[in-house]
C-alpha cells in the first residue's frame, strides 16, 4: 500500500457547526471528513450543505484530503450532497452504510453524469452487517470506483447487531475482521472507527495501538485533541525503525549476499521481512516529512 496517501488521522467535521468548520482549516489531520449525515439533524441538512459549500469554496486547501460524507444516495439530500461535493472538487465522497458494490457503481455513475474530475474518488463506510458480509466485493470493485478507503462504523454496527461493546472491543471483532481482510486482499486502506469517549485519552491511545497492530491505516476521529496521538501512533515507532534499519543493513552486508534467511539478534529474518522493513521505512520517511512541515507551518 505504498502508493496510498498517509491516512493516520481522519477527523469528522460536522458541517452544520460553523465554529468547527472555522477550526478545521488549521488542523494537522491527514484527512478532513466533512459530515452531512449523522451530525446534521434532518431539518438542518440543507443549511449544513450550503454552509459547507461556501466554506470549501472560500477556504484554501491545506495538505489534508477533503472528503465529504453524504447522506444515503437514495435520498434527495444524498443526491444534492454528491453534486455539491463534485462542484467544490472534493478529493472524495464518503458513502454511508454501503451494503454492496452496487452502491459504489451507482454513486460512480452519478459522478460521471455530473462530469466529475478524474481525480475524484469514492470511499465506503462499512457499518451494517450486510456491508460486512459484502466487504470483499466492495473492496474489489473494478476500475475507477474501487474505494479509496473503507471506513469502519462501530456505532452503527453496534446498533444494528445489538452489541454491548466493552474496552478492547472483543464484541466487535467478528465484524471488523472481514473488512480488514477485504482491504488487505485488494490493497484498499481500512480506517478504524471513532472512539466516542473523547475525554479518555489513555483509552483512545490503546485503541489506536490496537488498530495499528490489526493493520488499519489510521483512525477516524471526532475531536481535534485526537489528532496528535493518532498521527503519532499510526506512524512507525523509533524501535520499529531501528529494527527495520538493522534488517536492511544485514541483507546489504556482502556476507549475507544471496541468502534467503539469516539470523539477526537471535531471530529468524527472511527476505519478506526485508520487504516489510523497506515499506515501514518508506512510510516513516513520509510521516516525518509531513510532521516536520506541519511543525513549521502556523496552526
Ligand atoms: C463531540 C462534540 C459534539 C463535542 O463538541 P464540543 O463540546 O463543542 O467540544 P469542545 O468544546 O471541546 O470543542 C473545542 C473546540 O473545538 C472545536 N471542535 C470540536 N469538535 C470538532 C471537530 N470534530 N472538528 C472541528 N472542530 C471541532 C469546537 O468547535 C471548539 O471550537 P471553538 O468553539 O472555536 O473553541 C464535537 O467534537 C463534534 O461535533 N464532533 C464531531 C461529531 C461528528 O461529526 N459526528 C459524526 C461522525 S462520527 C460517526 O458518524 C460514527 C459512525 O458513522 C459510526 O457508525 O460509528
Ligand atoms: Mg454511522
Amino acid at each position: 500500500m505504498l502508493d496510498a496517501p498517509l491516512l493516520r488521522s481522519a477527523l469528522f467535521v460536522p458541517a452544520g457547526n460553523a465554529r468547527a468548520l472555522a477550526r478545521a482549516a488549521n488542523l494537522k489531520a491527514d484527512a478532513l471528513l466533512f459530515d452531512l449525515e449523522d451530525s446534521a439533524a434532518p431539518a438542518e441538512k440543507d443549511a449544513a450543505r450550503e454552509r459547507l459549500r461556501d466554506y470549501l469554496r472560500a477556504t484554501p486547501k491545506g495538505r489534508a484530503l477533503r472528503v465529504v460524507r453524504i447522506n444515503p444516495l437514495q435520498s434527495r439530500e444524498g443526491t444534492e450532497d454528491l453534486l455539491m461535493a463534485r462542484a467544490v472538487r472534493a478529493d472524495a465522497v464518503l458513502l454511508p452504510k454501503v451494503s454492496g458494490p452496487q452502491d459504489l457503481e451507482e454513486a460512480g455513475e452519478a459522478l460521471v453524469q455530473a462530469d466529475a474530475p478524474d481525480t475524484m474518488r469514492l470511499w465506503a463506510m462499512i457499518e451494517t452487517p450486510h456491508g460486512v458480509l459484502a466487504s470483499a466485493a466492495i473492496a474489489g470493485v473494478p476500475g475507477r470506483w474501487r474505494p479509496g478507503a473503507l471506513v469502519l462504523g462501530p456505532n452503527d454496527l453496534a446498533l444494528s447487531a445489538d452489541l454491548v461493546v466493552s474496552p478492547g472491543r472483543a464484541e466487535l471483532m467478528p465484524f471488523l475482521g472481514p473488512v480488514i481482510v477485504a482491504g488487505a486482499a485488494y490493497g484498499v486502506p481500512v480506517l478504524d472507527g471513532v472512539f466516542n469517549d473523547f475525554g479518555d485519552e489513555p483509552g483512545f491511545r490503546a485503541e489506536c495501538v490496537q488498530g495499528r497492530a490489526m493493520g488499519l491505516a489510521g483512525k477516524t476521529l471526532i475531536h481535534p485533541t485526537q489528532i496528535p496521538p493518532a498521527n503519532q501512533l499510526f506512524r512507525p515507532s523509533e524501535d520499529e525503525m531501528r529494527r527495520a534499519e538493522a534488517i536492511r543493513a544485514a541483507f546489504a552486508d556482502p556476507v549475507y549476499a544471496g541468502r534467503g534467511v539469516i539470523r539477526l539478534d537471535g531471530r529468524m529474518v527472511e527476505r519478506l521481512h526485508l520487504e516489510q522493513a523497506e515499506r515501514l521505512l518508506a512510510r516513516a520517511a513520509l510521516a516525518r516529512q509531513i510532521d516536520q512541515s506541519d511543525e513549521e507551518s502556523p496552526s
